[in-house]
């Protein structure tokens, strides 16, 4: 069978994104994979799917794969694209709209300039909604990796995130301790893990080792992750400027209970249609 795409970014964050509404398709774990080998396939970060509602209060249902083929409960960058396409498809006529994710629902905007701002949720903190296998709730945990002691903060922007703060985040061991964090026995469900350097208290820059991927240019998740983290240790304030490698995200957070809100761009590439096997 063909299946139509259309080929989106965030940032440098690649997403394959697929409508689901006007075409129907099932795709195996290791189509997933193929597609987004980069050689060998289409190439991408993330597949994100478009899907009718199950719940009569929401516009969408979002659905977000992995390149390794696993779904996983939510995608920032892809959110901001998902908006931009099922308008740009004419799948909706609203500006403003309501989609379930497996992390919980979000909220899209799309605004006049074209970028997009999304409610991410409120961050949780509890080790057990990460999560991560803790003593306490501290603001900084602790973990052994080889011969070193590595601290961290925890948080679920409805997927995990570990967040570490570093003086220089261009000479930052993401290679090493990225793939350490990310599979330690602490996050049992693994964990995306965050570099992060503190400019000054509305400006930090972030390199993330995706759960799934490996680095990417751009995570939005783990810029919300890495806010959320930095404000409660009282080394950020609202609102923030995350500059990632592939740009720039304005994070605003009112702190404990309230919702994290993102904005950034949306990119469409290409549109495409594929033959399955
Ligand atoms: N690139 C994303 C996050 C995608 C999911 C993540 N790799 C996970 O496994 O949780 C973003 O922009 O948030």
């Amino acid at each position: 069978m063909l299946l139509n795409f259309t080929k989106m970014h965030g940032l440098g964050n690649d997403f394959m994104v697929v409508d689901l509404i006007s075409q129907r398709a099932y795709l195996r774990d290791e189509q997933i994979r193929q597609l987004a080998d980069r050689p060998f396939g289409i190439g991408f970060d993330q597949l994100l799917l478009v899907e009718p509602p199950r719940k009569p209060d929401m516009d969408f249902r979002y659905r977000i794969f992995n390149a390794d083929g696993g779904e996983v409960e939510n995608c920032g960058n892809g959110a901001r694209c998902f908006a931009r396409f099922v308008i740009d498809q004419r799948l909706t006529h609203k500006r403003e709209f309501k989609v379930e994710t497996l992390g919980g629902p979000l909220t899209l905007r799309v605004d006049d300039d074209g970028r997009v701002r999304v409610d991410m949720g409120t961050p949780r903190f509890a080790p057990a909604d990460v999560p991560f296998v803790a003593d306490s709730d501290e603001l900084l945990h602790h973990l052994e990796i080889g011969n070193q002691r590595v601290a961290l903060s925890v948080v679920s922007m409805g997927n995990p995130h570990a967040v570490l703060q570093v003086d220089d985040v261009d000479s930052a061991p993401v290679d090493d301790l990225g793939p350490s964090l990310q599979r330690h026995p602490s996050f049992p469900r693994q964990a995306n893990v965050g570099f992060m350097q503190i400019d000054s208290p509305h400006a930090i820059r972030l390199r993330v080792y995706e759960r799934g991927v490996g680095e990417t240019l751009a995570c939005g998740t783990g810029a919300c992750a890495a806010v959320a983290c930095g404000i409660r240790r009282g080394l950020l304030q609202s609102p923030v400027e995350v500059e990632l490698r592939g740009g720039r995200l304005t994070l605003e957070w009112a702190g404990t209970e309230a919702a994290m809100f993102m904005t950034g761009p949306a990119e469409r590439v290409f549109e495409g249609r594929i033959a399955l096997n």
